[in-house]
């Protein structure tokens, strides 16, 4: 039985895409996306329910020379106010589609808001071409500029195609990242995964592909990199299946489109996708409504101050609007448009950096409007109250948590203190990721403090009080802040690439362990004679019957059956001169800080030796 792909069929038969579908749920039939393919069978019942309802006065279509001009009713007008049957009966009565779904479908009010563009994240292994392939998409070279070649912000650009407006995010594909881009996922309505065709799936394909299904977002698979000779685009297919993931090509609903980011191959198909993708999900946004939107990207810029970029989702921002995110709030003072140009206005899908906040604002955290400066008061008030109630809560469960540990068995927990300093929020939020899944049961990771911007000197007073170490993640100290380090000790350390401060605080984890010491045996002497010395004490004149005397060492002195001291060997001398140590067979002086010692005292010395850790 052959198989029709359903978009071909709807253009075949002159109907919209959403129509199509709409004609499919009706039939029961499934379908992931337009791409998907249908049996033939089924052509013909599309095709006779069309003519029925052609027959039926109500058109099957949109098309402006066939479908009868709207009636000067007030149908349009009431449709908002109606409910769906009744619009529909209306539009069957006047021969006129509602306006806003050129169609007969039911009308709902929803349907009147207008449609936004898609915003896609691309995600995918390492490597594997996402910043290529959005540099190729907008003709700019951002990789070269990257530290270490890896991106390290979050940042989203509109892309104009023949379909329309595509909103990318650029979300950074190294592991650090995982907050934000599961984040990303979210903001975005369609995920491209970028798989290399030399490579074929990663780790962190898994993940990403993990990150799409758990946010629900459509997926399409780029794979990249075609123009290399060792390309093998079908073991990317049969890899993908082995996931579940079946390709189109091989009767499965996953939309596959080749690409290379270096010469541009399938790029427009792959916009083609997205855009054909974004018909299906039927993306729609009132600009007029309320607003909010979501915060991409935090940051302070020296000469700017604090720069949110901000993703409106729903109704229209203004400069001078003022804006609530979590307990701070701020006034628009400017806008900007993914290429820098001022903008006073932004409507949804419209990614815009917002100069106005006086705190930085976390990547992920919803962005609300309010009314007036009085309002954003409020709003962040009832916000401070309740966080403060479920303050009061946790620190009542701790409080009972405590009284059970110190009634469990004692652990001994070591404590790694960090001071941690980034460029962005998205960076501090993704260090603070890893480093959450460092901790072990008897090492805990203790930030005591995460910050946008370089070190201060207040930093290195906390870390010097705390003994606790300053991380700095693609920012570095001043020459002040450095020379009060000096002088207090604290060490700080500097890092372009993320993975290379998780290195340091690995080192940090082994080198904070707590140092464990076992006593050791050293050896015994005998004491054979007491020589009081008025000045420095006792000297204990001895001979050495086993293994060798330190030094500092400890001492244990027993007389007869019972230990009579324990303390320090704080002298030894042989003749006139001090020793460090005196092996078996010798006399020595000892000098123990204890006067009452006697003839015939066994001293046993001992010491401390530090036990190696793993
Ligand atoms: N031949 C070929 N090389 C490519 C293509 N796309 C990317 N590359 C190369 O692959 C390497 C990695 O590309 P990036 O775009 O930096 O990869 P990425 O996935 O953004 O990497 P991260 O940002 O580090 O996660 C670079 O050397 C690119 O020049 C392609 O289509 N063909």
């Amino acid at each position: 039985m052959s198989k029709v792909r359903i978009y071909t069929l709807a253009k075949d038969l002159g109907v919209e895409n959403a129509k199509m579908l709409e004609i499919l749920d009706g039939l029961g039939v499934s379908y992931k996306s337009v791409s998907s393919t249908i049996e033939e069978d089924t052509v013909e019942l599309i095709k006779d329910i069309l003519a029925a309802e052609a027959e039926g006065g109500a058109p099957a279509q949109a098309d402006a020379d066939t479908t009868p001009a709207a009636a000067p009713t007030e149908a349009p007008a009431q449709t908002t106010v109606q409910t769906a049957p009744q619009a529909t009966e209306a539009a069957a009565q006047t021969g006129a589609a509602p306006v806003a779904d050129q169609t007969e479908a039911p009308v709902s009010t929803e349907k009147e808001i207008p449609h936004r563009a898609p915003v896609v994240t691309i995600m995918g292994h390492v490597d594997h071409g996402k910043t290529s392939l959005l540099d190729y998409i907008r003709k700019t070279k951002v990789a070269a500029k990257e530290a270490g070649g890896i991106t390290q912000h979050v940042g989203a650009f509109e892309a104009k195609t023949s379909k329309g407006k595509i909103v990318f995010i650029d979300t950074p594909g190294h592991e650090a990242f995982t907050t934000i881009r599961a984040r990303g996922a979210n903001v975005a309505d369609i995920a491209i995964i970028v798989i290399a065709a030399d490579d074929s799936l990663m780790p962190q394909t898994r993940e990403a592909i993990a990150h799409a299904q758990a946010a629900k977002v459509p997926m399409i698979v780029a794979i990249n990199k075609v123009d290399l000779p060792q390309a093998d685009p079908e073991r990317v297919k049969t890899d993908l299946t082995q996931l579940n993931l079946v390709p189109e090509e091989y009767g499965g609903d996953l939309v596959v489109v080749p690409v290379s980011a270096k010469t541009g191959e399938g790029v427009e198909d792959l916009l083609e996708y997205i855009s054909l993708t974004a018909e299906i999900e039927d993306l729609r946004a009132d600009p007029k409504g309320e607003f909010s939107g979501v915060v991409i990207e935090g940051k302070v810029d020296k000469q700017a101050g604090v720069l949110a970029t901000v993703m409106v989702q729903e109704g229209t921002l203004h400069v001078s609007d003022f804006l609530v995110v979590g307990e701070n709030y701020g006034k628009i003072k400017a806008m900007t448009d993914s290429n820098g140009a001022r903008i006073k206005e932004a409507g949804p899908s419209t990614p815009v950096q917002i100069l106005g906040f006086s705190e930085v604002p976390s990547s992920g955290e919803k962005v609300i409007s309010a009314k007036n400066e009085h309002a954003a008061r409020e709003v962040v008030a009832g916000r401070a109250d309740v966080r403060r109630d479920e303050e009061d809560a946790r620190d009542r469960r701790k409080g009972q948590r405590s009284l059970e540990d110190l009634l469990g068995p004692l652990g001994t927990v070591r404590t790694v203190n960090l001071i941690l300093r980034a460029d962005t929020q998205g960076s501090v939020e993704a260090i603070q990721g890893i480093l959450a899944r460092k901790e072990k049961d008897d090492v805990k990771i203790n930030v005591m403090l995460a910050g946008i911007g370089a070190p201060t000197e207040g930093d290195v007073l906390l870390a010097s009080t705390a003994e606790a170490t300053i991380l700095c993640f693609s920012v570095t100290a001043s020459g002040g802040v450095k020379k009060v380090a000096d002088t207090k000790g604290v060490d700080i350390k500097s890092f372009r690439i993320i993975y290379e401060l998780i290195d340091e605080v690995d080192r940090l984890i082994k080198g904070n362990l707590e140092p464990v010491f076992e006593e050791r045996y050293l050896g015994r002497a005998e004491v054979r004679m007491v020589i009081r010395h008025p000045k420095s004490g006792n000297i204990a004149g001895s001979y050495v019957t086993d293994g060798s005397l330190k030094r500092n060492a400890k001492a244990k002195v027993t007389r007869g059956k019972q230990v009579v001291y324990e303390g320090t060997i704080v002298g030894l001398k042989r003749f006139k001169d001090d020793v460090r140590e005196v092996q078996t067979g010798y006399e020595c002086g000892i000098n123990v800080d204890w006067n009452d010692v006697m003839e015939g005292d066994i001293i046993e010395a001992s010491e401390m030796v530090e036990v190696e850790q793993n």
